[in-house]
Parts: C-alpha cells; structure tokens; sequence
C-alpha cells in the first residue's frame, strides 16, 4: 500500500534444536513470508538461540554441539543467524529475558548506526530517550522490532502450571510480538481467545497457517537415530554427518537429566529433582 510505514522485523526463535531440523528453518521462510504479504513488515533477520544446559530438558546434548549444528544448517542462509548468548550462560535464562538481550543489542547496532556524527550521549541514556514511551513500551522510532517466533506448541505451554510468569507473557506479547507456526495437535486461535492476556494483545500475535502440515520433531529424529534409521531429508546433510561423526543421539544421551526437574518449573516450584 502507497505511503504505508514499513516496520522492519527481527525474528527471534528460542528452543532446544536438539538437533536443529528442516522445519526449524521452515518455520522462518514462512514467518517471514506471512509478515512481508501484509505490507507492514520487512524482516531483516532471523536469529535462533539454542536454550543452554542449564534448562536441564530431558535427552538434551551439550550447547556445543546444538550450536555447530544450528550453524551447520544455516550456512546457507543469508538472512538467519545463530547466536550463542544464551547457550553460553551458566544457568536457564528465562525466555524473556534473551528477547530484552536480543533487542538491546539490536537497538546499540541501530544507534551505532544514526551516531557517527552526533552528540555522544552514553550507550544507556541513548536508548532510554529514544523510546516512544519510555522503557515500558520498547518501541522507539523508526527502529526494527523484534519478535519471538514459535510452533502452536509454545503458545500452548503458556498455561502449563509454573513454567512460565505471567508478567513474562504480558511483556512477550505486550511490548515484543509472538508470531506462531501452526503445529498439528494445537490449535492457537483457539487458545489466543481462552486466554485475557493473549486476547488483549492479539494483534501482537500473529499466526501463520502451515498449510502443508508434517510432524517433524527433533524427538522424532532423535528416536529415529536410536534405532538406526535414516534421518536424511528431514535435516540438512551436513547436520546428519555432524551427528553421525560425533555418535550424538544414543539411549544413553536420551537418559541425560532424566531424574531431574526442568530448570523453569524448579525455579518456579523450588523442585529439584523427580
Ligand atoms: N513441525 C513443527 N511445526 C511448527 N513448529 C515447530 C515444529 N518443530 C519445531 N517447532 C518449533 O520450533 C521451536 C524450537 O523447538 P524445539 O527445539 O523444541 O523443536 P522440537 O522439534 O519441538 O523438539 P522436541 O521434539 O525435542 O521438543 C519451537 O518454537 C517449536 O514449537
Ligand atoms: N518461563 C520461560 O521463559 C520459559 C518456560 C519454558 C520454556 N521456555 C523456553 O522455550 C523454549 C522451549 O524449548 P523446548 O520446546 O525445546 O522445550 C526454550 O527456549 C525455553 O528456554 C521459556
Ligand atoms: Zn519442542
């Protein structure tokens, strides 16, 4: 549409891509297609940050490994990026709080950008004035917005009891933007009505309708290479050799944090171990 403000976009996914597969990279292509028809968006990047140890999920290998394979699979993209930030911290960071990491940085990138000639003010001060409505509301002018991309699944685990706060879900939706892939088994626009919280910002929320539907899970691939059958095609080849180089996906590997609690829910509960 003619004179219609362009937003430029930063797509963020936060999960374990324990290992990463095709449709994690799906899930990208088709956020940013869906954003780019409305006419309002322009996304500039997709960057994907694989949860560290400390989340402490049943079956999950080392951060190391999830991350050379998440680069591995994007080496051939030129607008989605890894980023190890939060795999490299020593404890669970809440979801949250990698998006407010993810934005801060993106936000320094933009005004590195405006500055070379102007006044300096410091980094902080910058930020703080250039906000429409102060801290609360991060938008400031002109800058890219970010939002955090997930599968219905994610959506869905908002109402799990103790695994997420409610004010994280407010400022996710309220001061960011979700947008959410259609996964079978979950139905989004049914849960974004049940829910006060994702209705008052539902125009915050946008779900992308996965017309061609698959199933593929990382806990399908992961299953799969237990028992010795071929994963190919459903991740990038160099993904299957890296795996296969480093014996990554055994029945042992599944038992790693078996007996312990996931990192939100003993964070929320107190709980240590089951
Ligand atoms: N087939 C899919 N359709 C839609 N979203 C997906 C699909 N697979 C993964 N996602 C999304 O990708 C993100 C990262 O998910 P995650 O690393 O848990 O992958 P996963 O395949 O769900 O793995 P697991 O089976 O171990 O839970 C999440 O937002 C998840 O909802
Ligand atoms: N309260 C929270 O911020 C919260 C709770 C549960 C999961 N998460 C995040 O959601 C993602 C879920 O990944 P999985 O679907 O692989 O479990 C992870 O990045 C995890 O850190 C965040
Ligand atoms: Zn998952």
């Amino acid at each position: 549409m003619e004179g219609q403000i362009v937003t430029k976009v930063v797509l963020l996914s936060c999960g374990s891509f324990n290992p990463i597969t095709s449709m994690h990279l799906r899930m990208f292509e088709l956020a940013r297609d869906h954003l780019e028809d409305t006419g309002q968006y322009k996304v500039v990047k997709g960057i994907i940050s694989p949860v560290g140890d400390g989340y402490k999920k049943k079956g999950l290998v080392e951060a190391c490994h999830r991350l050379e394979m998440a680069r591995l699979a994007t080496e051939n993209s030129d607008w989605i990026t890894v980023d190890s930030w939060e795999s490299l911290q020593p404890e669970w960071v809440e979801t949250v709080k990698v998006i407010r990491h993810h934005y801060e940085e993106l936000l320094e990138a933009e005004q590195n950008k405006d500055d070379v000639d102007t006044v300096k003010y410091t980094k902080k001060r910058r930020i703080e004035e250039n906000y429409f409505e102060g801290s609360a509301h991060l938008k400031r002018r002109g800058s890219p917005q970010l939002m955090l991309l997930c599968g219905a699944d994610v959506l869905q685990s908002f109402e799990t009891p103790n695994l997420w706060k409610q004010d994280d879900i407010t400022e996710i939706v309220g001061c960011y933007g979700l947008v959410c892939i259609t996964r079978s088994g979950n139905d989004p626009y049914s849960f974004i009505h049940k829910s006060d919280t994702l209705w008052k910002y539902r125009k915050n929320i946008h779900v992308v309708h996965e017309w061609v539907t698959n199933e593929i899970s990382a806990t399908h691939v992961r299953r799969a290479l237990r028992r010795g059958h071929s994963v190919r095609y459903l991740l990038p080849d160099a993904v299957v050799y890296y795996i296969h180089e480093h014996d990554l996906y055994s029945a042992e590997s599944e038992q790693k944090n078996a007996d312990v609690v996931l990192a939100p829910l003993q964070r929320y509960t107190g709980a240590s171990s089951s």
